[in-house]
């Protein structure tokens, strides 16, 4: 098969103040996000000038990738601009008759991987006649992925003799967890992920002990979320006798809104007033091996260069035109009207 492009498909994020409500809105349409949870973040960007890291990284990124892949790369979102709608009719009025797509998370479940099979349907269906769009795998488990993350967790420890290494990812319901991956395979696939990532990366580095949380919750207090959340746990540390943490954003590969605030903020100011040393490890976007990383899952299309992961999960994710890994795989929760 030839592929004429790939697209990079990514959350979006604001770019100026006036630019946060609606892309709040965009994010959380239908999703019974309470509005007093809206205003909390709205000021976690507007802390930041309204403006969200992700976009530059996003095109930092695709400018490392590009002088490795013979294909056009262009750029869109789910919930901001450029619109994945509009890059998709201008790939559309390229020529572009097939693509790759490249979405920006590692990881199974309904937000990390469905939910942009959803976004590919969704600008399929506004563009008459739109080309064939054949998404990448998940890659929570690829030796570049790894490595990249062991590299910056031995980098950030530097300073401390002695400390834990905490890794991180976004929270999901915890009844989305539970419907994350084929029925079949008994649910929890993107906590499970999670938890392979972070294991290989303490293996590499041959941790003898390390965490997994949780960060950035969001949704109705009553409505359950994985746990335990980062900040708690660094304060269940501080009551161990634990001094320094080391934190690794292993659900992240870039420093978005997310790393910027709920752990480079909030997490480090918590375990600053506790007396706690505080590092935090880098994410893949800015290390030549993420570009390589991309390259290399394009080359499995385009190259027949193999699979490599390091995990017994199977490398899902790469479907036709927004369909799902098999019926039924990562369902969107039903959620409570609001
Ligand atoms: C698993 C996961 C990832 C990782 C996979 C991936 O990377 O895709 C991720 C990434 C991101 N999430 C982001 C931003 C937000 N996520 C929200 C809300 C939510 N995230 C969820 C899950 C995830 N989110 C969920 C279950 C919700 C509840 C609403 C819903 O069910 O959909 C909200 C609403 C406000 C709030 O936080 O409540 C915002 C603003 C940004 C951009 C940050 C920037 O601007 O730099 C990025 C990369
Ligand atoms: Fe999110």
């Amino acid at each position: 098969m030839s592929y004429d492009a790939l697209l990079w498909l990514s959350f979006g994020g604001p770019e100026g103040p006036e630019d946060v409500r609606p892309f709040l809105e965009n994010v959380t349409r239908g999703r019974g996000v309470p509005p007093e949870r809206l205003d909390e973040v709205e000021q976690h960007y507007l802390h930041f000038g309204g403006v969200s890291p992700i976009n530059a990284l996003n095109r930092q990124a695709i400018a490392a990738v590009e002088p490795l892949l013979d294909l056009p790369i262009y750029f869109g979102n789910r919930n901001w601009h450029p619109m994945v709608e509009d890059t998709l009719a201008r790939m559309k009025a390229d020529g572009v008759r097939r693509a790759l797509v490249f979405p920006t998370s590692a990881y199974g479940g309904y937000s990390a991987c469905r939910q942009y099979d959803e976004d590919i349907l969704r600008a399929r269906a506004a563009v008459p006649d739109a080309p064939e769009l054949v998404k990448l795998r998940q890659f929570f488990d690829h030796p570049l992925f790894i490595d990249s993350f062991a590299e910056s967790v031995r980098a950030a420890a530097e300073p401390f003799d002695e400390y834990r290494v905490v890794f991180t990812a976004h929270s999901v319901p915890v009844s989305a967890d539970k419907a994350a991956g084929p029925p079949e395979e008994g649910g929890h696939r993107y906590s499970r992920q999670v938890e392979e990532a972070s294991r290989l990366v303490a293996s590499a580095l041959s941790l003898p002990e390390y965490d997994v949380v949780w960060q950035s919750r969001s949704g109705p207090p009553q409505i359950p979320w994985l746990e335990p959340d980062v900040v708690d746990h660094i304060e269940a540390l501080h009551d161990k006798g634990v001094a320094n943490v080391v934190v690794c954003p292993i659900g992240f590969v870039s420093d978005h809104l997310e790393v910027v605030w709920d752990l480079d903020t909030e997490a480090r100011d918590r375990a600053a007033e506790l007396g706690m040393g505080f590092a935090r490890a880098a994410t893949p976007n800015g290390d030549p091996r993420f570009a390589q990383l991309v390259a290399e899952l394009v080359g499995e299309h385009t190259s027949d260069l193999p699979a490599r992961k390091l995990s017994a999960f199977p490398a899902a994710g790469c479907t036709l035109n927004g369909a799902p890994c098999v019926p039924l795989c990562c369902e969107p929760a039903k959620r409570p009207a609001r």
